[in-house]
């Protein structure tokens, strides 16, 4: 073909329209907006692949852009488990769903609805960890927006190129603090996909509604920094002014761009700036912190369905932690709250049932001067105590809580102790992923020669002690945040107190109206196929 008079720029164009003598000069990246035929298929959210009927085939100009069977979204959902049960190493199923999400989103959710229990440990904790670790190198295709001081004064542009209209939830991160995995800087991207993922597909909030967002202000991790397949700013963390800048016009922007109803839920920023977050847009945004309110609602949930075992009341129970940061204390705290609620007791005099351990040892008033100030309500009267084993001799606590962010802390010294103490001590190894667990659930019962009632932040299989089969639980914010973001978002709430978060604990105590529940149904998003015209 001679293409001469139709070049870009004067250039030969080969048989496939490409001018090569052109290759560097620019070019209009032209495409077509309505859905049909070819470029159906390759949109997500209507793609239906095989399943195209052969009316939709007739109507969308699919033919023979398909082989001629039709599936049932039930066959293709059949296969794709199958398919993805072969896969020996969970990042690879990771890689397989997030492909999915790409290809069709539908198929996606439908998977995760159906198969939640499997899928979980996926797309979330404890492989969603690892897949940030390698986030460059596995990464594919952009998911989610990324804001990084690149963008600083031009954000709310930046939001605007994201297709979306009609979001709802946004879910933030800057990557200082993924799992217990440390700075993972614009790599812990996965985290709010992950926990987007289970918006819709725990919370029926639809996709189109969601949007993950990282803002990058560069990473400390040097690892990271000396790697040439690091996706984000190739520089050590902004922090003071520059942060507050950056972070103050993010939040400005969103406002702007999606009103005041939008809910940000802020997600793995390090402490030093997560608390102080909080407490300067709780006021002014529909906020709210899933490490330290959600972990908080769901542990208390927990706690409340583990006293039928324990016995008691709250307020009976004696309760040592192991990390002092955000989970720690936000736990600490709300524990304390429904205390008062329920003795009328000062919250002052709840705190003194609660103990927290640090990095340098049992939090005490004698170092009170020195500690963050979300540390500061839980320094009580004793003298100071190094080792968490000795902690435990000496403050005789019924429940063992792990929000330290690492791994095998609960050694067998320290279950023993706790063994010794109670008939049926509550352990707790909130920390994730799997590697960065206080204990696993094998130890917990050993150990404790099968009397711990165990929960742990990632999920563990049943073990079998002495002939007997012992399932942990799993205590991660997960089993309310998307429960709870559905209820603020379908209440019209604007501001997020904390007595709806200890409503989302006890919701099985308070009247459920039928035509409430229907309500709330009829708000949620089916991953079901729709017809088309
Ligand atoms: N299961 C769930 O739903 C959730 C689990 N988590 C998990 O909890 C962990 C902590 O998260 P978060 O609270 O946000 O983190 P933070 O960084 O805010 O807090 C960590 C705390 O652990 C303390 N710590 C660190 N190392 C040790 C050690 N060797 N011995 C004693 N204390 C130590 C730190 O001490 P210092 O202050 O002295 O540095 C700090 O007080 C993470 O692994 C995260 O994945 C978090 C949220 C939800
Ligand atoms: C579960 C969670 O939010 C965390 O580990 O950070
Ligand atoms: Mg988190």
């Amino acid at each position: 073909m001679d293409g001469g008079d139709y070049s870009v720029a004067g250039g030969v164009e080969d048989v496939y329209g490409e001018d090569a003598a052109s290759m560097d000069q620019p070019v209009t990246p032209w495409t077509v907006s309505v859905a049909s035929g070819y470029s159906l298929m390759r949109d997500p959210r209507h793609n239906k692949g095989l399943a195209f009927t052969e009316k939709e085939r007739d109507a969308h100009y699919l033919r023979g852009l398909l082989p001629p069977v039709v599936l049932t979204q039930e066959l293709q959902e059949k296969k794709l488990m199958h398919n993805l049960r072969q896969y020996q190493v969970p990042l690879q199923r990771y890689m397989a769903l997030m492909d999915l999400q790409e290809r069709n989103e539908r198929l996606f959710y439908k998977l995760l609805v159906d198969n939640v229990e499997e899928l979980l440990p996926v797309v979330y904790t404890p492989t969603v960890g690892e897949a940030c670790q390698k986030y460059g190198s596995i990464f594919r295709r952009p998911q989610g927006l990324y804001v990084s001081l690149k963008e600083k004064g031009k954000i709310l542009e930046v939001l605007k190129n994201w297709p979306q209209r009609s979001v709802q939830v946004i879910v933030v991160t800057d990557g200082e603090r993924i799992l217990g995995l440390g700075d993972l800087g614009c790599q812990g991207m996965g985290i709010p996909v992950g926990k987007l993922s289970l918006y819709t597909a725990l919370g029926g909030v639809r996709p189109s509604a969601c949007l993950p967002i990282t803002i990058d202000v560069g990473t400390n991790n040097e690892k990271l920094l000396n790697d040439e397949f690091y996706i984000g700013l190739r520089q050590r963390r902004a922090t003071g002014q520059e942060y507050a800048e950056l972070l103050h016009e993010f939040m400005s922007a969103v406002k702007q761009n999606y009103g005041e109803k939008v809910l940000i839920q802020f997600e793995d920023f390090a402490n030093h700036n997560a608390f102080e977050l909080l407490a300067r847009y709780s006021s002014s945004h529909l906020v709210f912190n899933d490490d330290i309110q959600g972990t908080a609602s769901v542990v208390l949930a927990g706690l409340l369905a583990a006293l039928r075992l324990l016995g008691g009341t709250l307020a009976d129970h004696r309760f040592l932690f192991l990390g002092a940061g955000e989970a720690g204390t936000g736990i600490a705290e709300l524990i304390a709250l429904e205390m008062s609620k329920q003795t009328g007791n000062p919250i002052e005099e709840n705190r003194k049932k609660i103990w927290l351990v640090d990095s340098r040892g049992l939090i005490v008033d004698s170092r009170k001067e020195s500690l963050q100030h979300f540390k500061k309500p839980w320094a009580h009267e004793h003298e100071p105590v190094k080792e968490l084993v000795d902690a435990v001799k000496a403050i005789k606590p019924t429940v063992l809580i792990g929000t330290s962010g690492v791994g095998k802390q609960f050694t067998k010294e320290v279950v023993e102790a706790m063994a010794a103490l109670n008939e049926k001590p509550l352990i707790m190894a909130l920390s994730n992923p799997t590697s960065q667990a206080e204990c696993t659930a094998e130890e917990a019962y050993t150990w404790s020669e099968g009397r711990a009632i165990f929960a742990s932040g990632s999920p563990f299989d049943p073990f079998e002690y002495d002939g007997k089969v012992f399932v942990p639980g799993q205590a991660n914010n997960a089993y309310i945040f998307p429960g709870f973001g559905l209820g603020v978002k379908i209440s019209g709430a604007i501001r997020v107190h904390d007595d709806m978060l200890l409503a989302a604990c006890l919701a099985s105590h308070l009247p459920q109206p039928k035509d409430l529940v229907k309500y709330a149904e009829s708000c949620m998003y089916s991953p079901k196929y729709r017809t088309y015209r």
